[in-house]
């Protein structure tokens, strides 16, 4: 059973010659003796190894997304030194001085119109108002930042470094990862990868890769903010974060118990997006997440976070893979949160979307201002529907 696409590259980032930019450092782990959810553990090199070790690879994956929903990624060619070079450029984008505040005003995303690309001010994302201040300041890297020249001046020459990331992330972590997913459903293995993501770009459509920043909460917020991101599923297909130190991310259980993603030095924590628990038929979890409040010992800290969004052809047309080997087996699971929701929504008569349409009316709708109260872990909440997917927003 050889794997069909190239062994796994290492990413280098090589900086030199480059104005040098401050080094990030980051903060101490918590001494806090928080319920943490065990991760599964998947080493990515093992997909280069002997079958055995590939199907030991499968059925990690395979349990861990089917139970979890959130698992850890270790050997996936980013080196801790190397990924130290990407947190001091998201820490120095998004905290430093990379960005005037004219180019913030330049270089601001249309969020209006659903088009998340670019700088993203740090308001409209937390439980409040949609015009509120958020703690989160963000620059989304889509593919069309670099088609366009959509980047400010002082970031231009890293450009090239983002995009090596960006690239590894979406084009071989990624690649692999559908991979492991085709063979859990039953499938060739590039049959998730051709289906998809969409080709001919580095990021093509509208995968991309954020660099943020939590900023400490406010004086005034501490008392009134549990979540500064609310409860919800990712939209895409699958979802890398480089595992850093603020303990902030907190998964759902199947048990509908939240409980804290661990924090593993050099390891990628990946969930998988509502495309593919669309594809699968509710086999695959997109799992509901949220980042609180950080523990009392790292409330003073910049939570710095790094996410690769691996979304999909905007002509994809989200429906169950019904061929699906796997599927074929064990059936469709309505009971599963985001195909559920979303066979009511088709059963009330709307109509399959394409993967462009969903992002766009998720992303328009994200936390708006909502219709319905809903009390989730004794906690008030405001129940917003997108495209037959809940959202909700602490009241
Ligand atoms: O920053 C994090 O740890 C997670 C962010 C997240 O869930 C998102 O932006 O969708
Ligand atoms: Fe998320």
């Amino acid at each position: 059973m050889a794997v069909s696409i190239t062994p796994l590259p290492q990413l280098k980032l090589n900086t030199a010659g480059k104005d040098p930019i401050p080094k990030w450092v980051p903060p101490p782990e918590t001494k806090e003796d928080l319920e943490w959810q065990d991760l599964r553990v998947l080493d990515l090199a093992l997909l280069d190894g002997t079958p055995e070790q590939q199907k030991q690879v499968e059925q990690t994956c395979k349990d861990a997304l089917t139970n979890e929903g959130f698992l850890l990624i270790i050997n996936h060619g980013v080196d801790d030194e190397t990924m130290q070079r990407v947190f001091d450029l998201a820490n120095w984008i998004c905290n430093g001085d990379a960005m005037t505040d004219e180019d913030k005003k330049e270089y601001e995303w249309d969020r209006e119109n659903g088009d998340w690309m670019g700088y993203k001010p740090p308001r409209g994302w937390g439980e409040k108002g949609r015009e509120d201040y958020d703690h989160i300041e963000a620059y989304n890297f889509y593919g069309a930042c670099w088609e366009k020249n959509r980047l400010p001046p002082r970031i231009r020459p890293y450009a090239d470094k983002i995009l090596a990331y960006a690239d590894h992330m979406h084009n071989h972590v990624g690649r692999r990862l559908l991979l492991l997913l085709s063979r859990i459903l039953g499938m060739s293995d590039e049959a998730l990868w051709e289906k998809i993501p969409g080709k001919n770009a580095v990021l093509p459509h509208s995968s991309y890769c954020r660099f943020q920043v939590y900023h400490p909460l406010r004086e005034e917020d501490k008392a009134t903010t549990e979540n500064i991101l609310p409860n919800h599923t990712d939209h895409g297909a699958t979802t890398f974060l480089p595992s850093q130190p603020v303990s902030c991310l907190q998964i759902l259980g199947k048990d509908q118990k939240w409980r804290w993603v661990p924090y593993r030095k050099g390891a990628l924590v990946c969930n998988l997006g509502d495309v593919m628990e669309i594809l699968s038929g509710g086999i695959l979890k997109a799992t509901r997440h949220r980042v609180c409040k950080p523990p009392a010992d790292q409330q003073a800290y910049e939570r710095v976070s790094v996410c690769s969004f691996n979304h999909a052809d905007q002509e994809l047309t989200l429906e169950p893979l019904k061929d699906a080997p796997l599927i074929k087996q064990v059936g469709l699971q309505p009971d599963s949160e985001v195909y559920g929701a979303f066979c009511k929504a088709i059963d009330r008569g709307e109509q399959i979307p394409k993967f462009g349409e969903w992002k766009t009316l998720r992303n328009k709708n994200a936390q708006e201002p909502i219709s319905k109260l809903v009390v989730i872990d004794g906690v008030p909440h405001k129940e917003h529907i997108v495209g037959g997917v809940k959202v909700y927003r602490q009241v």
